[in-house]
């Protein structure tokens, strides 16, 4: 999917809104348990109770691949059951030396090889620029480098000072862009830094960025769409549990819907505002 056609389907379903599908057999209604494959029949039902509010889906690899070839079955079911306007991310942030890093790409965007055939990937820029590329050498695929993480412990490194006075997530924002466009190139923010996307925005105008932390970490969509939104809306805001977990009963999908409909409205409002 290409910038000009994710923007066209924000502007179609007035939404930037994406559904994390961090789908863990611990949560999921107990009743689905009976169900041949209780991840795929969860997701199922959530995707088609929520998609005309969603441009984008995020599976979250770790809840799949813990489960082994059972748990790789139920996320290529997922994916090719999402609608095909959907963007979809694979949430794996994986990166390593080049010639491993070619592996990981095939892992996610090359159905023949692997059968899934996502549109991006969420990368780690640590290892540099060698250890990136061969994501981006897939035609029509998206690399989302980790930039600002919503986590407390992106303290840790992500924030710290170099000799150059930037911050080390400014730095990666900026020699990234050496290896990518635009078209390709997205980064994870975390709704959680808000304050700190003026300064982004400063760095990256044109890019997209997928910010996960609104709901169950408590970001706050307005100030993230207020000093997040581009030209092209330049948003993708992710929210897994606040959605997909509203309801533990019979009524989950239908409790989802709810949740994803107030996201999409209130993201209606902020499209009309900040565009
Ligand atoms: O900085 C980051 C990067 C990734 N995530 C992931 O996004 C979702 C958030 O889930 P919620 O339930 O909406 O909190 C989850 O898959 C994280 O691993 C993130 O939260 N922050």
């Amino acid at each position: 999917m290409t910038k000009s056609q994710l923007f066209e389907q924000i502007l179609q379903k007035q939404s930037y809104l994406c559904i994390g599908l961090d789908t863990d057999i611990q949560k999921i209604p107990r009743h689905l348990l009976q169900a041949k494959d209780p991840i795929f029949e969860f997701n199922r039902q959530i995707i088609d109770a929520t998609h005309q509010y969603a441009v984008s889906y995020k599976p979250n690899i770790a809840f799949y691949e813990a489960f082994g070839a059972k748990g790789w079955e139920s996320l290529q079911k997922t994916l090719e059951y999402i609608p095909k306007e959907c963007f979809t991310i694979a949430d794996a942030k994986r990166g390593d030396i080049g010639n491993t890093s070619g592996l990981y790409a095939r892992a996610f965007f090359d159905e023949q090889s692997s059968g899934l055939n996502f549109d991006s990937v969420t990368v780690a820029p640590y290892m540099g620029e060698d250890s990136v590329k061969p994501f981006l050498e897939f035609a029509d695929k998206w690399v989302i480098l980790l930039a600002l993480t919503s986590n407390a412990g992106s303290k840790d490194f992500q924030t710290l000072s170099l000799a150059n006075e930037k911050q080390l997530f400014e730095e990666v924002l900026a020699k990234s862009q050496e290896w990518g466009s635009s078209e390709q190139l997205m980064y994870v923010v975390g709704a959680t830094k808000a304050d700190m996307l003026q300064k982004i925005r400063s760095i990256v105008p044109e890019h997209f960025l997928l910010v996960p932390g609104v709901g169950a970490q408590g970001g706050s969509l307005e100030e993230v769409s207020k000093f997040g939104m581009n030209k092209q809306c330049g948003l993708l805001v992710n929210s897994s549990r606040a959605i997909i977990y509203a309801s533990s009963d019979e009524d989950f999908a239908e409790k989802a819907a709810l949740e994803a409909k107030k996201v999409q409205t209130e993201m209606q409002a902020y499209l009309a505002t900040y565009l």
